[in-house]
């Protein structure tokens, strides 16, 4: 049975249409990924998912359960950590996971087992208020609260948002372990790179989703040619690069630029003859396997 079945959502707030016609499902212990921009309809998702929002069209199941018509039990067999504001700041970063475990009619020392592992990273800070922590501490601290009744299912809203990177490396490695005993996760992010680590993932823009699989599948699946381009003067080639005629896009991808051509442009000759008539110093221009990202930029573009 599937964890997530989502048929034809759709969510309008007045004029703006923040889902259209959405439909995935997500499977049982999956850690799937919801990747999408600021306003693509993330957390929309999410609150029609966990129950705290009436879709306009269309139907959700979570563990089999309707989200409209079992929404009491679907509330119990969940964990939501919301973007932001999921704890209380005045409250210590123990009596923030007590509060949780209470109004879910649970103890901290029933379930720790689940949290043990995350929870010994903050049991130096357990007096200290929740708003005095740090992002990942913080982001620690809300992903205990939403354990700490034992769901079968995580819905993580952009947990990683404003964390280091460090952080966010030892927060995904967690969220693997969970996923290890048996939980699914749907988890969105901002940050393409992220996709990476999930089993699948769903690219979502303006309220559509724009693709769904594994992230190898993604890659081996993507039927444009990439370029990479690099040389002395990195800021004069992304300028020249992105007025060829036959550019369809042109990013700056760490220390090189990452180019697609239009369709037609069949091969570099043409792209490379330009800059070389605009660009002073050496440059080279050669062809490279897409990575993850590449492949969102070029869907995102499209
Ligand atoms: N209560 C609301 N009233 C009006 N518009 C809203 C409301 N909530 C969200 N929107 C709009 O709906 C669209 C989707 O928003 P949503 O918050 O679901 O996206 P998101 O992907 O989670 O982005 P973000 O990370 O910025 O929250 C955006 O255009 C947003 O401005």
């Amino acid at each position: 049975m599937n964890a997530i079945v989502v048929e034809h959502i759709s969510k309008n707030y007045g004029a703006i249409q923040a889902l259209k016609e959405i439909s995935f499902h997500v499977k049982k212990g999956e850690l799937f990924g919801l990747i999408g921009p600021d306003g693509a309809g993330k957390t929309s998702l999410f609150r029609i998912l966990t129950t705290l929002m009436l879709a306009d069209q269309g139907t959700a199941t979570v563990n089999g359960l309707d989200v409209v018509k079992d929404y009491k039990k679907i509330r119990q067999m969940v964990g939501y950590m919301p973007g932001r504001f999921s704890l209380y700041q005045d409250l210590t970063v123990e009596e923030n996971l007590q509060f949780f475990a209470t109004i879910f009619n649970t103890t901290i020392e029933k379930n720790y087992h689940l949290i043990k592992d995350i929870y010994v990273q903050l049991e130096p800070f357990r007096k200290r208020p929740a708003g005095k922590l740090s992002g990942g501490m913080k982001q620690k601290l809300a992903l205990c609260c939403a354990l700490v009744h034992e769901p079968s299912i995580l819905f993580l809203d952009e947990p990683t948002t404003g964390v280091d990177p460090v952080s966010r490396k030892e927060f995904w490695e967690m969220l693997k372990r969970l996923r290890d005993n048996g939980i699914a996760i749907m988890v969105s992010t901002p940050y393409m790179d992220e996709a990476d680590l999930c089993e699948r993932v769903a690219l979502i823009q303006a309220g559509q989703i724009l693709q769904i699989n594994s992230p190898a599948n993604i890659v081996a699946d993507f039927e444009k040619d990439i370029y990479g381009v690099k040389g002395e003067h990195m800021h004069a080639l992304l300028q020249t690069a992105r007025s060829y005629p036959g550019t369809f896009s042109c990013f700056a991808f760490g220390d090189q630029l990452h180019l697609v051509l239009k369709d037609g442009e069949t091969n570099s000759l043409g792209v490379q003859q330009y800059l070389s008539e605009r660009i002073n110093g050496d440059f080279t221009l050669q062809k490279i396997e897409p990575g993850i990202e590449d492949c969102f930029m070029y869907l995102m573009e499209k």
